[in-house]
């Protein structure tokens, strides 16, 4: 699945059948990161279920067992890390290679910064073209040192700080990846670091933070908040149950509501407010999603979806609710392209830094299927209606665009085919297999 790995072209074809069932889809890849991480950063044994085993997390894991921790797995999403307590982190012995994942390059950057250590990390050819400065600008406050590329692409290199100075940072950007890197090199510094976000971003390593007992008090403020977090805590393992991902479940989710008469349930699924605008969305589409037996897990909010297939009509999408569905974009665009009317969803600057240039690559993925769309600044607007389908979509490295060509694909006229289903891995393994068995035929196949 790496760069120098083979690429996998896949297609998709309309199915005979409806796809139904009861299914769960792979842990949350943003959970599961920060679960690896604070289990290393914690004093004790963290016990971890449901983990994600997907490429992206895998990085994550092997970035922990380089940096000193032992991290064993048990068993299928299980997982067990011996911590090293904050600022126990030991030097890397070689290059910390993280692949296709954004969240690890750039949370391990805050890690990093705030251990007086050195240490050199790079990614693939898609993640060696996205910014990192929007994480090294701000950790350079704390003292720790980068050098990078041109333009501040990986590969870099860092030598965090010996005593690591707290951060008073205001993100210019609505990003969980900035503000966790900002508040994961606080842990190691004396005094309380800052965090102030205009929108609100996932809040997952905030209530892990917690859950491994640091002190975070959260201010809401607007549609913002400002997040303080007491510096150099003593962080506790403590059990993380990862549930499904509210990422992936999306792309069943859809297929469900666009192949005629399917039914599914998803089980399990994270529905942290901050990561379920898809599900709003697609609502407000007249998607009629039901969250059956709504619980709290592990300080997160779970539960199982009833996705029904629906006739969808197009709407708005305003701009504030992009940060509670940036991965999502893709996805809805492939059910705006099956919607009566126009679909317009706004504000998506953020997807031009993502695995490709999401904006770009959702609108081809659309016009390789023949459906009418167009961006205008930083808004995409779909055309609904009969989707002609029969192209080839090309992915760019972007296990997203993938997915999203591929449940495309059971709805349109012609099927359609990906040129490199291998990043699927990153996030979602075995989501050829399991749209397969909800369909009961083999509806994605190698081209
Ligand atoms: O913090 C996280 O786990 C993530 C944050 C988001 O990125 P940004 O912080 O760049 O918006 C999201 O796109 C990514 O898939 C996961
Ligand atoms: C943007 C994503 O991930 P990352 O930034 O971790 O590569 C994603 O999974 O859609």
């Amino acid at each position: 699945m790496t760069s120098s790995s083979e690429p996998r072209p896949l297609r998709a074809a309309p199915p005979q059948n409806p796809l139904t069932g009861r299914f769960r889809v792979a842990g949350d890849k943003s959970i599961s990161h920060r679960a690896l991480m604070f289990g290393a950063l914690a004093i004790g044994t963290t016990e971890i279920e449901g983990l994600l085993e997907g490429e992206d997390v895998l990085r994550t894991a092997a970035a922990m067992r380089l940096l000193g921790a032992t991290v064993e797995h048990l068993g299928t999403g299980r997982w067990r890390v011996a911590g090293r307590g904050i600022g126990g982190l030991t030097e890397p012995a070689d290059v910390l290679d993280m692949g296709n994942s954004g969240t690890a390059a750039r949370l391990i950057c805050g890690l990093l910064a705030g251990h007086p250590i050195f240490a050199v990390m790079t990614g693939d050819a898609s993640l060696r073209r996205r910014p990192m400065k929007r994480v090294t600008d701000p950790l350079a406050a704390t003292g720790a040192e980068f050098w990078f590329r041109e333009g501040g692409r990986l590969p870099l290199a860092v030598k965090g700080a010996a005593t690591p100075l707290p951060l008073d940072y205001t993100l210019p950007v609505a990003s969980a990846q900035v503000k966790s890197a900002c508040l994961l090199a606080g842990l190691s510094a004396r005094g309380t670091t800052r965090v102030v976000e205009h929108e609100a971003t996932r809040d997952h390593t905030e209530n892990m933070l917690r859950h491994f007992g640091a002190t975070v008090h959260v201010a809401k403020e607007g549609r913002g908040r400002v997040i303080e977090l007491v510096g150099q805590p003593e962080l506790t393992a403590a059990p993380v149950v990862v549930p499904g991902d509210p990422s992936s479940a999306a792309f069943l989710a859809v297929a469900a509501l666009l192949v005629p008469g399917s039914k599914v349930v998803i089980e399990h699924v994270g529905l942290n407010p901050l990561r379920a605008g898809i599900f709003e969305t697609l609502n407000d589409m007249g998607a009629g999603i039901v969250i059956q037996n709504p619980r709290l897990e592990g300080g997160e909010p779970v539960g199982d979806l009833l996705v029904e297939h629906r006739e969808l009509t197009g709407i708005a999408v305003p701009a504030e609710r992009a940060p509670s569905m940036i991965d999502e974009y893709p996805i809805l665009a492939v059910a705006a392209a099956a919607a009566r009317g126009t679909t317009r969803m706004q504000g998506l600057h953020e997807l031009r830094v993502k695995e490709s240039d999401r904006l770009s690559a959702t609108a081809a993925l659309l016009q390789a299927a023949g459906v009418a769309v167009r961006i205008e600044g930083d808004d995409m607007i779909v055309d609904g209606g009969a989707i002609p389908g029969g192209g080839t979509v090309v992915t760019h490295m972007d296990h997203r665009i993938a997915m999203s060509g591929l449940v495309l694909g059971l709805a349109a006229q012609k099927g359609m085919a990906v040129d490199d289903g291998a990043f699927i891995d990153t996030s979602f393994p075995g989501f050829a297999a399991l749209m397969n068995r909800a369909a009961g035929a083999d509806v994605m196949v190698t081209a």
